[in-house]
Parts: structure tokens; C-alpha cells; sequence
């Protein structure tokens, strides 16, 4: 089909990463034509790298009724955009234009539950073996990096240029060029403790201190995309909130606080939020940050003031990506029995904070054709018959 060649076309091409210098300084020249001109070929690859990968998953998930939803809504948004590949840039085109960005923004606005839904109906109808579990988390990491991304170009043209003025006159965009962290730290912990109170009647403190390796104890400021820390950070205290509450009992009348540290270094800026709410063990520690056992029922909308602080949903694999999306991290470090410190690492540099995008290519074809690895380690597990006869001699 047309579509399927010009699938093709575009998918050659590899995804060009922005820094988040190179967002500020496009930004302060804020020229829409040449944002236009960028945008109608980096969108159509964005799209399309993503979309062959969707091709690739396997066939179970594919057929799901979800999942098809998902690939017409990316195959419609990548026509509408493909219309302007040729048109002559007018005044009348650029106006066109954000209105297509703002139509294809909202339509991709509830993606994450549709596929997340996706997910359940392959639950509910097949087995899941553990490759088909193994591309689903490589596919969801790679399709959600790449929605975080597009949808990041699709704010700055229009935040730019959508003739909206945006409540934050110094932001460039969707970016702060001076967001002070402790600032965010404090408004998602409030957000997170509303919840809390709401569900616990009780929520445990708050403790902030900052440390500045590079200067005098002077504000610790980054330039970044305030949503996205603040994304981060309130997953991060919902969930260090319930383990407190539920590590100590409800009927606790004080609760160990939460410590977070905000550290300024040469290369990075950490904020390290520690809990003492029992941690978790490392058996299950891998289990927090795969999609399919984040994948529940979703309470419904008349007890949604019941559903539990964390758990369900996919908070945290999809903050580990927003850390990773400008090449940071996050990263939980538990002592089961005793507590959880969470680190988010973000890069104090805006020059070396590059987009990372997942790239459609014979590497990543060949990650859901081949089969697991066979074991490379000997370890007590696998079928007891086997081990009985050998320690029977
Ligand atoms: N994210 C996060 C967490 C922060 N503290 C936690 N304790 C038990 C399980 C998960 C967490």
C-alpha cells in the first residue's frame, strides 16, 4: 500500500536526538518556519521507526483489539503529518500545521492505557511465555520512549508558536532554564502527602537537605522540563509513602520521614529520596519496573479514591524513562527489612543532555526474532528430579 512505502521511506532514516541546549537555543531564535521545515520530516520518522516496530511484535499481542486501535491511531497521525512534506510553507500552512500537532496530540493522549489494556486482553486470552514477556518490556520501554519524545517536539512548536502564551513567561517551551529542584521536591511531596492523608489519615515528613560539591550552598538549579521531574518525584513519594504507612501500621502515631537529598555535582544533579518503610526484597525488585506484572484491572472510576498509592499502572517504568529520556536514570537501591533509597540522575549540563530514541533497525528487528539465551550460570533451579538424581550419586 501507499502507506506501507512511505512507512518504508521514512523508517530509513534514524531519529535526530536534540539536547536540551539545542531546544533553548532553537527556542530563544524561536523562527516557526524552520521549526516547521524540522518537524514534517523528524515527526513522519519518529513515527514511523516506532511503527515497523510495532509490525514486529509478536502475533498474540498484534491481534489484540487494543493494540489495533493503537496502530491505526499512529498510522492516521503519520498521513495527517505526511500531508505537509510538500506544501509550500505559508502563513496559512504554519497555522495548519499546529492545528494537525494539537489533533494528533490529543488523540494520542490515552495510548498508555489502551495499551495497557492491550496487555490485559493478552493475559486474559493467552499464556505468556517468558520471550513474549521479554519483547513486550523491550517494545513498551521503546514505544513509550518514543511517545515521550514526539510528544516533547509536538509542545515546544506549539508552545512556541501555538499563539497560546504560556503561564510561565521565562520557560523556553515546555523547558525552565532555571528550575530550582528543591522547589519540585516540595510540590510533589505536598501532592504525594494530600493522597496519603486522604487514604492513611496520616503521612510521614519531609526532610530536604542539599548538597553543593561545586560551589557555596547556593540554590541548586537546572535546566529541565519541570513536568517530568515532577513526574518522577511524585511517583517516587507515593510509593515510598505507602511502604511507610504500611511498614509501620496505620495506627502509628509517628512515622520515620522521608530524607531527600539534592546533590549538585560536576556532571550530575541527584535527588536521593530514602525511606524507611521495610524496602523490598531483591527477588521481587525486578518485578516493580516490568509492565506486564504492573498490569492490573484498572479500579474503577467510582472507588478510584480507594485504589492504593502505588502498585497498579505503570509509574514507575514510565518515570525511569523520563529520567533516561534527557540521559539520566533512576534507581532503587532497597535493604529489605529496613527501607528504599531512590536516586534520579539528570545531567547538570543542558549540552550533554541529549534526547535518547530508540532507533528501528536490523539490531532491534533481530531482539524479536531470537529466542532467550541459554543459561551461561549454573544455579539450584530448574527441575528438582534432575538435581535429586545427581546429589543422589
Ligand atoms: N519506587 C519506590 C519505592 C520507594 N520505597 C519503596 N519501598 C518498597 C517498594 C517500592 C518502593
Amino acid at each position: 500500500s501507499n502507506i506501507g512505502k512511505m512507512l518504508d521511506f521514512y523508517s530509513q532514516f534514524n531519529p535526530s536526538p536534540l539536547s536540551i541546549k539545542q531546544f533553548i537555543d532553537f527556542g530563544l531564535s524561536a523562527c516557526e518556519r524552520k521549526s516547521f521545515i524540522f518537524l514534517r520530516k523528524e515527526l513522519p520518522v519518529r513515527l514511523a521507526n516506532i511503527m515497523k516496530e510495532i509490525h514486529l511484535l509478536p502475533e498474540n499481542l498484534l491481534r489484540m483489539p487494543s493494540v489495533g486501535i493503537v496502530n491505526n491511531m499512529y498510522v492516521t497521525s503519520f498521513q495527517e503529518i505526511i500531508e505537509f512534506e510538500k506544501v509550500e510553507v505559508s502563513d496559512n500552512t504554519l497555522d495548519k500545521f499546529c492545528q494537525a500537532l494539537v489533533k494528533i496530540r490529543n488523540r494520542h493522549t490515552d495510548i498508555v492505557q489502551t495499551m495497557a489494556q492491550g496487555i490485559l486482553e493478552l493475559k486474559d486470552s493467552h499464556d505468556v511465555d517468558a520471550q513474549t514477556e521479554n519483547s513486550i518490556q523491550y517494545f513498551l520501554d521503546r514505544f513509550y520512549m518514543s511517545r515521550i519524545s514526539i510528544r516533547m517536539l509536538i509542545n515546544q512548536h506549539t508552545l512556541l508558536f501555538g499563539g497560546v502564551l504560556n503561564g510561565h513567561n521565562r520557560h523556553i517551551g515546555c523547558i525552565d532554564p532555571h528550575c530550582d529542584v528543591i522547589s519540585v521536591v516540595k510540590d510533589a511531596y505536598e501532592n504525594a502527602r494530600f493522597l496519603c492523608d486522604q487514604y492513611y489519615m496520616a503521612s510521614p515528613d519531609l526532610v530536604v537537605k542539599q548538597f553543593n560539591s561545586t560551589a557555596v550552598n547556593s540554590g541548586i538549579k537546572i535546566i529541565y522540563v519541570p513536568s517530568h521531574l515532577y513526574h518522577m518525584l511524585f511517583e517516587l513519594f507515593k510509593n515510598s509513602m505507602r511502604a511507610v504507612m504500611e511498614h509501620c501500621g496505620v495506627d502509628a502515631d509517628n512515622y520515620p520521614p522521608l530524607e531527600v537529598t539534592v546533590i549538585q555535582g560536576k556532571e550530575d544533579i541527584c535527588v536521593k529520596m530514602s525511606d524507611r518503610g521495610g524496602g523490598i526484597p531483591r527477588s521481587q525488585m525486578d518485578y516493580l519496573f516490568k509492565y506486564m506484572y504492573s498490569t492490573a484491572p484498572q479500579p474503577s472510576k467510582s472507588d478510584a479514591h480507594t485504589v492504593p498509592l502505588a502498585g497498579y499502572g505503570y509509574g514507575l517504568p514510565l518515570s525511569r524513562l523520563y529520567a533516561r529520556y534527557f540521559h539520566g536514570d533512576l534507581v532503587l537501591l532497597s535493604c529489605e527489612g529496613f527501607g528504599t533509597d531512590a536516586v534520579v540522575y539528570l545531567k547538570a549540563l543542558s549540552n550533554e543532555a541529549n534526547e535518547l530514541l530508540p532507533i528501528f533497525n536490523k539490531t532491534s528487528s533481530k531482539f524479536y526474532r531470537t529466542s532467550l539465551p541459554t543459561a551461561d550460570w549454573s544455579s539450584q533451579c530448574g527441575n528438582s528430579m534432575a538435581t535429586r538424581q545427581l546429589t543422589m550419586g
